[in-house]
């Protein structure tokens, strides 16, 4: 069935799921759009701050409805209180109870994510890259696209279909070049857009981390949104996380963007393992020449201005580009080239910063 007839069917469904005070979750004003994609199903549920529990049921209810029309896709239904969310940093500074506490992730030992304060630095080419270079220094790694609003990963890792769902409802996430990944764009027909409003992006996150069946994994790599909003902190949050690598490029516009991605990190609590600088300078492919056109080194600079380490640079080079874009990636398909060795520093870098990664 088409998604949009899957949509009503999921709605009239809700139908004959009862809600507390009586009436039904089809005409709840707090029910969301429901947005069906090629492999899940997702809708949030908004409720008054503290009518959580009492929602309970009917989230189960909900479920259990919405999967039995949704033809084998994965049912994600998220329960909210949109005001409590919005409150929390003012209920901590207040003294009343702050955001739940990080719960491990099942079978990850660590979690890396990687962030930047804006999009297009590259983020998600040096996330890719660094996971493949954990696994290349015998970490089992794995890697999550958490950018739901743009997410890469299934192009930069040729990731083809959606992953399998077990009989349970856990997800068997993809392998691709001897990572496990996962990433929500597998679930999106091309150029399919999705509006995710706050909460459910959250809950979607939520499921795709803890609903994967990772299998034991040294490090997990996790490639936020870029910015610096709700979704980002909610999500650094959900998670003990060994901490975030920062990507930014040297112009000094994209490191101020930086500098914010820092602080929402250190209000967080989320250590920063270091600052990355991709596209730091050109390299002709004819000649090979470097030129530093972009005022290569403001990152260390700034690395060093706001006291956090130097992780290493990056250049701009055309086989970056064109393997990342033909789902190829370096660390992978050219493991002794400059390039991948350039990541394969910085990995090495994280690692003697941070032993207990190591198996
Ligand atoms: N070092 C590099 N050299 C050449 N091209 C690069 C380099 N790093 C990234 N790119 C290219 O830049 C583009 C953007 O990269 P990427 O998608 O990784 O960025 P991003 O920061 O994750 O963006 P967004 O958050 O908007 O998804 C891609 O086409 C990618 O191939």
């Amino acid at each position: 069935m088409a998604n949009e007839l899957i949509a009503t069917a999921v709605r009239n469904a809700l139908a004959s799921v009862e809600i507390p005070g009586g009436g039904e979750l089809a005409g709840y004003g707090g029910l969301s759009e429901i947005i069906v994609t090629t492999g899940a199903v997702a809708f949030a549920i908004s409720v008054a701050p503290g009518m959580e529990a009492a929602f309970g049921p009917a989230r189960v209810a909900a479920q259990a409805a919405a999967e039995k029309v949704a033809e084998g896709r994965k049912v994600m239904v998220s329960l909210t209180s949109d005001r409590a969310q919005a409150a929390t940093g003012q209920a901590k500074a207040q003294g009343r109870p702050g955001p739940p506490p990080r719960e491990a992730v099942p079978g990850v030992r660590h979690i890396v994510a990687v962030g930047s304060g804006k999009g297009g630095v590259g983020k998600s080419t040096v996330a890719v890259n660094l996971a493949l270079g954990f696994a290349a220094e015998g970490l089992r790694t794995g890697i999550l696209d958490a950018d739901l609003y743009g997410p890469s990963i299934p192009k930069l890792l040729g990731l083809e279909g959606k992953p399998a769902v077990r009989d349970d409802g856990i997800f068997a996430p993809h392998e691709a070049y001897g990572l496990k990944a996962m990433s929500i764009g597998s679930m999106l027909t091309a150029n399919q857009a999705v509006v995710w409003r706050g909460p459910m992006a959250t809950s979607a996150l939520r499921q795709l981390l803890r609903e994967s069946d990772w299998g034991g994994l040294d490090v997990l790599v996790v490639d936020l949104p870029p910015g610096t909003g709700d979704i980002q902190i909610s999500l650094v949050q959900q998670v003990p996380l060994l901490g975030a690598v920062i990507v930014s490029t040297p112009q000094d516009l994209a490191l101020i963007d930086a500098k914010k991605a820092m602080d929402m990190l250190l209000r967080t609590d989320v250590p920063i393992l270091g600052l990355i600088e991709n596209m730091s300078y050109f390299v002709a492919p004819d000649t090979g020449k470097r030129y530093d056109i972009f005022g290569h080194g403001g990152a260390k600079t700034a690395a060093s201005t706001f006291d956090i380490p130097f992780l290493g640079e990056i250049p701009l080079v055309m086989s970056i580009r064109e393997s990342s874009d033909a789902g190829r990636p370096v660390v992978a398909t050219d493991p002794d080239g400059a390039e991948a060795q350039a990541f394969r520093a910085i990995v090495r870098t994280i690692l003697a910063a941070s032993p207990q990664l190591k198996p």
